[in-house]
């Protein structure tokens, strides 16, 4: 049932790499060759993506899928066996190490676990590229002490990474990936140790950063709630493939791999309650009634709509469980209703939701 993702045409991709500001990754493949004890792994598999200048890009995969090998083929810390990895249009595969050296300073990295230096304050930790790329040191100071200001830390700037919080922690590692004046942000698991509530701080900062700035990011994530959060668009990946991209918007509303359904269900609620998956059956019992999830896109009311197709059909439809979210500026909206209803009856409801380009799908039966 699955559609499969089609990448876009080569020569679309080919024609844009080299003068594209922003990212452009062409028919990537990357194998680790075979050793001793274990076989040839295929890490990355034709993986053609294209992250506009100013926009972000949500890669979400489960453990293994190929994100990190993905992100070191974009900062160059490793090459691909086939294609091209293309940052401002620059072809980083192609770049000797010298050159990798200086195309490295467009390119700002933020990790996991911050990857700060313990022995140097928050100021020195955001002031380290700049001291490595030979900046004088008047320079510096004016550099540092306002990227401290943009992620709130302008106070804490004396403090050692023990003295600071997680969240507080991967504002330095935001601000150091900063320093060099990059126009790509590359983001490998950022919130993945922090607790909802700092998670959802950086993920705004991480926004505020990419519309003041007009920077570029590409970020990897296990966690569709992040990509919720932060992506314009999102590529899911699996076995080095990548089965479906598109708007965010349009993969919440309308998932078609079956592993894109199953991150979206985590987030929005289009998942049938415990209590109702075990109820279900897949066939009418006696006096049973049928269940329909009704996804809603766009700015329809819900409620008006159930209440019309019950009065005109003169049947009874129960709400068993509803949600209302915005993904990406619009509102999305989840309902899950049985209905008592003969299959004739039943048909026209479908059809009446059906209308203003509404999802329909019957999950089964309960009694
Ligand atoms: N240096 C390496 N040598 C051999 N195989 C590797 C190497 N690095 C990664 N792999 C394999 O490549 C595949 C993709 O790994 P990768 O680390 O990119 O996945 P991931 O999506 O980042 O996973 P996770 O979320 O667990 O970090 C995995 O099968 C992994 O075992």
């Amino acid at each position: 049932m699955n559609a499969h993702w089609q990448p876009p045409p080569p020569d679309l991709v080919s024609a844009t790499a080299t003068n594209h500001s922003g990212i452009v990754i062409d028919k990537v493949r990357k194998i680790y060759a075979a050793r001793k004890s274990s076989a040839e792994v295929v890490a990355l598999d034709d993986i053609s993506l294209t992250v506009p200048k100013g926009t972000i890009l949500g890669v979400i995969g489960r453990s293994g899928a190929g994100k990190s090998t993905l992100i070191r083929l974009i900062n160059g810390l490793d090459k691909p066996s086939e294609g091209r990895v293309v940052v401002n249009g620059v072809d980083i595969t192609a770049l000797d190490e010298a050159a990798l050296r200086q195309a490295r300073r467009s390119i700002g990295m933020v990790f996991q676990h911050f990857n700060l230096l313990s022995s140097r304050t928050a100021f020195d930790n955001v002031a380290l590229p700049l001291e490595i790329a030979g900046t004088p040191k008047a320079e510096i100071e004016k550099r540092v002490l306002p990227l401290l200001d943009m992620v709130g830390l302008a106070d804490k700037r004396h403090r050692y990474p023990a003295e600071l919080s997680g969240g507080q922690k991967q504002r330095v590692g935001i601000a150091r990936a900063l320093a060099t004046e990059p126009s790509v942000l590359l983001s490998d698991e950022a919130t993945s140790a922090l607790d909802p509530e700092t998670t959802d701080q950086i993920l705004d900062l991480l926004k505020q950063i990419n519309r003041q700035l007009h920077l570029t990011i590409l970020f990897i994530t296990h966690e569709m709630a992040v990509v919720k959060a932060l992506a314009d668009r999102v590529a899911v990946i699996e076995g080095g493939r990548i089965v479906e991209e598109g708007s965010t918007f349009d993969v919440f509303a309308t998932p078609r791999h079956e592993l894109t359904r199953r991150f979206v269900s985590s987030v929005t609620g289009s998942a049938a309650p415990d209590w109702l998956a075990a109820a279900l059956k897949p066939y009418q019992p006696p006096g049973g009634q049928a269940v329909l999830r009704i996804t809603f896109k766009g700015s329809d009311a819900s409620q008006p709509l159930l209440s019309q197709i019950a009065r005109s059909l003169n049947i009874d439809l129960n709400i068993l469980s509803g949600q209302v979210e915005m993904i990406a500026g619009h509102p999305f909206g989840t309902l899950i209703v049985s209905a008592a209803a003969s299959p004739e009856q039943l048909q026209q409801v479908i059809t009446h939701f059906s209308a203003n380009n509404n999802l329909v799908e019957q999950l089964g039966y309960v009694a």
